[in-house]
Formats: structure tokens, sequence, C-alpha cells
């Protein structure tokens, strides 16, 4: 699926209303009726709710809103917060409408705002994506405050109001805390940023059927890999393969103490249908592998307990380094040897990077499309640190780009970035993966997609979205608190 910005999305709502030869009316009543839907799956008609309108067209949707729901039975008060004396057309025509059975309240100064007690549900239809500058002070900000403070549940209409579509906010602008965002069409960029959490809660997005010919046309750097995307990316195992078909994957990992991350990623390595594995480990690490993994192989370093030599790569069809493997100034030798002869596709992960960091000429050596799995301060670690989110993701495009490598940026909607600068945020996942481990399963998984022939920009795409899949049916199968990354690679498969 594709994000586009606000101005994108104007221009899409634009030329739905002139291609399909409907008014900007109907689109709005359409947008309305999607939330509708959205509401009545999971509210009956004993829920009360009070609806907060700008005077722009998130207004006006608010309005037709609260309209729908109150012939749908549901009891429903609407204010108007009087910021500006103008307001859009479409927001006129349904105003005019409501009032012919319902009365809506104006809120011009803070006395105006009523009480919003725990059992009322608060629409937040104050601004959309046409916000223009940051909310600071006025009626507005008032709004808003209260919003904020009240015990009640809140729903933003498409976006929190006083949230840029696409842009960084300041620490000081006011914005809605909704528990739900119902967005329309696609997610926004702001959602996929870590720093805007409390401003977008737990989204959701409504098919409000705007035109897929321009959705498709339109250029743009940024997708979200949904369950329809990846599907486009899975292969279908046929009758008469063999284990040579899917490849021979080389783990360059663990160290004394660290064998664990070696086992989780050769263990999801596994899970993720490789033909054959051999895991290179430390002279500590033999027995551990042989009993824990025995569908492994096992190549075993000269050393007791770190890696210092490379075996021989021509065999192997992908190579996974870094889990557990620690920065021995003899492993630190190996991996330079490695970024300099290595012509078989690789994911360099934790400690590899931690390396690339600290000796940056490997970073230069290393092949084209090599895949990197940095969290927040590996990537720091290796690029230096940034303002906020939007300027980290431009760094690791950038970056992205330089080096022509393939980035997983992981955190919650994980971004997978392209040597082209495109930019594919992850769908599933959830914060139980937070866990010691989670990101060595995800190396082993990457490596598998790689032995079995996937490029890497769809190894990378598709196994970022498998690795959050498996999380989420672990969450579901337990709880967040309780899953450990072991469970992540129990629950692997598709
Ligand atoms: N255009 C369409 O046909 C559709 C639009 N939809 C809705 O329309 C919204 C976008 O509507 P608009 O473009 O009218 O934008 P908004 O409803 O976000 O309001 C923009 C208006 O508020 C003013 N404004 C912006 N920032 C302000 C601030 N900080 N303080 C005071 N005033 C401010 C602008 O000057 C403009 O007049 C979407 O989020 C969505 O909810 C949906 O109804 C779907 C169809
Ligand atoms: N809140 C979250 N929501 C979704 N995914 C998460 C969340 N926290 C962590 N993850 C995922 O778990 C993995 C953690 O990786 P990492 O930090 O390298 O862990 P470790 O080094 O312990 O293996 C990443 O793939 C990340 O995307
Ligand atoms: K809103």
């Amino acid at each position: 699926m594709k994000i586009l910005n606000a101005a994108q999305i104007r221009a899409l709502d634009a030329y739905t209303i002139q291609n399909e030869g409907i008014s900007s009316f109907q689109l709005m009543e359409r947008a309305a009726r999607a939330l509708i839907r959205w509401i009545c799956e999971r509210y009956d008609n004993r829920q009360k709710f009070i609806v907060f309108c700008g005077k722009g067209n998130n207004g006006g949707d608010g309005l037709a809103i609260a309209r729908i729901l109150s012939q749908k039975g549901y009891s429903v008060e609407v204010f108007v917060v009087e910021y500006s004396e103008t307001a859009s057309v479409d927001f006129q025509k349904n105003r005019t409408l409501l009032e012919e059975f319902l009365s809506v309240k104006v809120i011009k100064q803070k006395e105006d705002i009523p009480p919003l007690p725990t059992q009322v549900l608060l629409l937040d239809a104050l601004l959309g994506t046409g916000l223009s500058r940051p909310i600071s002070a006025g009626i507005l900000a008032e709004a808003i405050k209260a919003l904020n403070t009240s015990p009640a549940q809140v729903i933003s209409v498409d976006i929190a109001s006083g949230l840029y579509c696409d842009a960084p906010n300041e620490p000081t602008d006011l914005i809605v805390r909704p528990d739900h965002t119902v967005s329309f069409q696609m997610p926004k960029l702001a959602f996929m940023m870590p720093q805007n959490a409390p401003f977008v809660g737990d989204w959701q997005v409504v098919d409000i059927g705007l035109s897929p010919e321009f959705i498709q046309k339109e250029p743009t750097q940024y997708y979200f890999t949904d369950a329809t995307a990846a599907q486009l990316l899975n292969r279908h195992r046929q009758k008469f393969s063999h284990k040579g078909t899917f490849g021979h994957a080389l783990m360059l990992a663990g160290s004394y103490g660290k064998m664990g991350a070696a086992i989780l990623a050769g263990k999801a390595c596994l899970r993720s249908g490789v033909g054959l594995l051999t895991v290179h480990t430390p002279r500590c690490g033999y027995e551990i592998m042989q009993i824990t993994l025995p569908e492994a192989m096992t190549s075993v370093d000269l050393h007791e307990q770190c890696m210092t030599t490379l075996p021989a790569l021509e065999p192997y069809s992908s190579l996974g380094v870094g889990p557990g493997l620690g920065k021995d100034p003899q492993t630190v030798r190996a991996l330079e040897t490695l970024s300099r002869q290595s012509a078989i596709p690789m994911v360099w992960d934790a400690d590899a990077l931690n390396i690339l960091s600290e000796y940056p000429d490997l970073l230069k050596n290393l092949p084209e499309k090599t895949i990197l799995t940095p969290h927040p301060k590996e990537f720091q670690r290796l690029a230096g640190a940034s303002k906020n989110d939007f300027e980290r993701l431009a760094l690791a495009r950038d970056f992205a780009q330089s080096h022509q490598l393939v980035l997983c940026l992981k955190g919650a909607h994980s971004a997978v970035i392209l040597p082209d600068g495109m930019v594919h945020f992850n769908a599933t996942g959830n914060a139980g993966m937070a866990t010691g481990g989670s990101g060595d399963v995800l190396t082993g998984i990457l490596t598998s997609l790689l032995a079995q022939g996937f490029l890497p920009e769809d190894a990378a795409r598709f196994g970022v979205y498998q690795h959050g899949l498996a999380g989420d049916r672990a969450a579901a199968a337990r709880c967040e608190v309780s899953m450990i990354a072991s469970d992540i690679v129990e629950y692997l498969g598709w």
C-alpha cells in the first residue's frame, strides 16, 4: 500500500471527485459512512457521543458522522469550535442538513466547552490533513486540552487534530492524544514515527474508495507492507523441489556466553525454509550447537571463545553475521576480510554492525545490497544522531542510497529502506517483541530467505513482515508480557 503526503491526498480527493463524476459532498458522505461502519462494529446505540468539529472538511466529516449516528438512534451532541470566521463549503452544507433535526452548539470561549465525562465517546473532527500551522493558543488549543484531560475515550477522525500528516511537530505543539485514529484510505507517514505514538493511539484505515488509478500512478517514496503486499512476495514450494533448491546458509554467530543468539538465529533460519544451514562458532559453541540444533551443521573456529577465521565461503548461498559475535580484535579482522571477499548475499546484524560503526572502512567494502538490520541505537552508532524521527528517516535514506545497502531500521513499524531510497514500513509486530533475542530471530529469517534466492529487497520486506506476524501469533497465543524470542521462532511459517 502506498503512503501519500497531504498535498497528494488532496489531489487524490480532487481526482476521485472529477473522475467518478461525484461531488465533494458525496465523497465526504462516503468517508463518514465508512467511519460509521467502524463505529457500529464496536459500539451499539446505547453509546453516547460528543463530536468536536472544526470548520474545514474534517469538521464536515464530523457533522456528517453526527447526523448518521443520530439517525441510527445514537445519542449525539455536536460542538463546532469557532476558531475562524470562514468554513468550507461542505462543512456548511452538512451543518445546514444536521441542523434540520439536531441543534449544533458552538464553542467560542473556554467556558463553552462542556463537561466530558468518562462514559461518553469523544470524536475529534477539529482539523485533519489540512493542518497548515501548529496549534499553540486560542480556542482550538482549549478544545484540545479539554479532550486530552477528559477521562473519556477519544477517536480522531482521519488524523489527530494538530498532528502534521507528513512532517515533524514541535514538542510545544498542542495535539489531540486519541485512543484510536480511524484514517481514510491509507495510513499517514506520521503514524509510522515512534515520536508520534501518543498522537495516534491504536490506528486503523477505512476504505473510502478513492481512485485506485490515481494511487497507482502517483509517485511516492513511502509504502506500507500489509498482508496483500507481503503475499505478493511469497513463493510456493514446487512438488519436486529438494533441499538443494532452497540453498545453503552460513551463520557466523555466537561467542563465549552468547551462544543463545546463534541458536535463535540458526533455528529461525531453519524454520524459514532454508535447505541447509551451517553455523560457524568458536570451539566453546560446538557441543551446544550440536545438541540444541541437530538440523544444523557446525563449522568450528580455531579459537575457544570467539570467531577468528572464516570458513571457505564457496559452498554457501547466503551468509548471516553478527548475533552474539562479540567484538574481539580477531573477530574484527575476520569481518574485515569478509567485507572484502564475500560475493554472496549477506545480512549484517548486532555486533557486526557495532564493528562497522567502529571501523567505517568495512562499510565501504560491503557488497551492494547487503542487508543491515540496526535497531535505533545501532543506527545512531552507524550514521550519527538525529533531532527527530523524520530526520532519522531522511538520514537512513541517505545512508542506504550512498552505500547502496538495504537497511532494516527496526522498531514498531520497522522501515525497510532500499538502495534507491524507497521506504517500506512494516504492518506486523507488537511490543511483546521488545525482548532480548528478537533481532537474532530476524537475522535468521533474512539469511534463510537470501539462501532461497529472494532478492535482498524482497527478503527484507517479506522477512520483516513474517517476523512481526510470528510475533503477533505468539502474542495471541500467550500475551505480550510473557513472550520470549523463542516463541517468535515457534510461530514462524507461511
Ligand atoms: N477533500 C475531500 O473531498 C475529503 C476530505 N476529507 C476530510 O477533509 C480533511 C481535510 O480537509 P481540509 O483540507 O478542509 O482541512 P482541515 O479540515 O484539516 O481544515 C483546514 C482548515 O483549517 C485551517 N487551519 C489549518 N491549520 C490551522 C490551525 N493550526 N489553526 C487554525 N486553522 C487552521 C486551514 O486554513 C483550513 O481552512 C481530511 O482530513 C478528511 O477528514 C474527507 O471528507 C474525505 C473527502
Ligand atoms: N514495540 C515493538 N513493536 C513491534 N516490533 C518490535 C517492538 N519492539 C521490538 N520489536 C522488534 O523486535 C526486534 C528487536 O530487535 P533487536 O533490538 O535487535 O533485539 P535483540 O538485539 O535483543 O535481538 C526487531 O525486529 C523489532 O522490530
Ligand atoms: K481530526
